[in-house]
């Protein structure tokens, strides 16, 4: 098995004893690109400023190639933990050309040294011929790139980005971080950026670690933050979706729902507190239930007990066979489809549905809906 490249275990981060993060850990390996999503005020910047070196841990240790940089009587500085950081501001050297502030991190090599990589690498970020003009010269999106050649120059084995796009206008800044994932990965890189955007996220990062409410909520990859969630709160962050509510039906092994009986599988999963349901197959229309879900087991949930259940937008689909009716409340027109708000009579629960856009309803109208998903979350 290959030896993380990054390590964090059970970190704890405070300011004047005010609890920040408890218990964090996770693990990056060489090569690997990791986000750090959060809600403001979750702790996101101060634990890339843990893993850069300015500021203390609390309690656990940050291992980067192997070696402890930092626990509560450690702290490698910055300088000594062979890291490139990338700021929101992009913090340019004002009065240095490009050139300059490029080779700023190369002082150790000769002149000529320091002239070929710094060429090197505004060749790579497509700034070359930036090279004589000056920070203030240059578009928000040409000043990332040179802050980020600046970065990965001296060749570090770590990234570490704080909000390095969200300065940039929205169009620029989904073919910048687009582009810049790729320069990583052709690199070999490992890189960690942090960012409130999921879109952002998703489209950047291998891994995600999801920070909230003190503690890391989950770290996986994008599709199983969407249809794996650990916790109520990645459920409810990630993605678009609502939870109605259900009772669990336990001599027919089901949730009835507003919208019908879901039949389920028990997933076992590391939450204790919170409960995660896996569907083999909805049958709200015909009360089928397939072979893996009748040799479920329900060990964690009681007769009669209401859960939570996810619906995500495109769990929904329009279908005027159905027997399950929805009064349209809002429309959203997006293009492509429609998004719909739709109010359940029976329970006047909301959910949302994906609608192709020639299925074109008006708020008031009734239409038919099923559910359609191969896996069901509940809490
Ligand atoms: N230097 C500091 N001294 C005391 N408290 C701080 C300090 N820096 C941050 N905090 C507090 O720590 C918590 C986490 O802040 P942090 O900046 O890490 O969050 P964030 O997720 O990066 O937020 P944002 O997305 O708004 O930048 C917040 O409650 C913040 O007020």
């Amino acid at each position: 098995m290959s030896q993380a490249l990054i390590e964090l275990s059970d970190v704890d981060l405070a300011y004047d004893n005010k609890c920040v993060l408890e218990g964090v850990s996770f693990s990056l390996e060489s090569g690997e690109v990791a986000c750090i999503l959060g809600p403001s005020g979750s702790g996101k910047t101060s634990l890339l400023r843990a893993l850069a070196g300015f500021l203390q841990l609390k309690k656990g240790e940050i291992a980067i190639n192997g070696q402890c940089v930092a626990s509560l009587h450690t702290m490698v500085p910055p300088q000594d933990r062979s890291l490139g950081l990338v700021f929101q501001d992009f913090a340019l050297f004002p009065h240095m050309t490009v050139q300059q502030n490029v080779e700023f991190g190369l002082f150790k090599l000769t002149v000529n040294e320091q002239k070929q990589k710094a060429q090197y690498y505004m060749d790579i970020m497509g700034i070359a011929e930036l090279a004589a003009k000056y920070p203030a010269e240059l578009s928000g999106g040409q000043q990332q790139r040179v802050a980020i050649a600046r970065a990965i120059a001296p060749e570090p084995d770590v990234l570490l980005m704080d909000e390095a796009f969200s300065s940039l206008d929205p169009t620029l800044r989904e073919q910048v971080t687009h582009d810049v994932r790729d320069i990583i990965k052709r690199l070999g890189l490992t890189a960690i950026l942090v960012t409130h955007d999921q879109s952002e996220a998703f489209a950047f990062a291998d891994k995600i670690a999801i920070v909230a409410e003190g503690r890391l909520q989950q770290f996986s990859n994008a599709y199983s933050l969407y249809h794996e969630p650990q916790t109520y709160f990645v459920a409810n962050f990630v993605g678009e979706g609502v939870f109605i509510q259900g009772e669990y039906n336990k001599s027919e092994a089901c949730v009835e729902t507003a919208l019908g009986k879901l039949f389920t599988k028990v997933v076992k999963t590391q939450q204790t507190m919170q409960k995660r349901i896996e569907t083999s197959m909805i049958s709200s229309q015909n009360g089928r239930m397939d072979s893996e879900a009748k040799k479920s087991t329900f060990d964690d949930f009681t007769d009669k007990q209401i859960v939570n259940v996810l619906l995500r937008p495109d769990d929904i689909i329009h279908d005027d066979e159905s027997p399950h009716k929805a009064i349209i409340v809002e429309r959203f027109f997006r293009g492509a489809f429609i998004k719909y708000k739709l109010q359940l009579p029976s329970s006047l629960e909301t959910i949302w549905c994906f609608a192709p856009s020639h299925h074109n309803h008006h708020i008031g109208e009734t239409f038919g809906i099923s559910v359609q998903l191969d896996h069901l979350i509940c809490f």
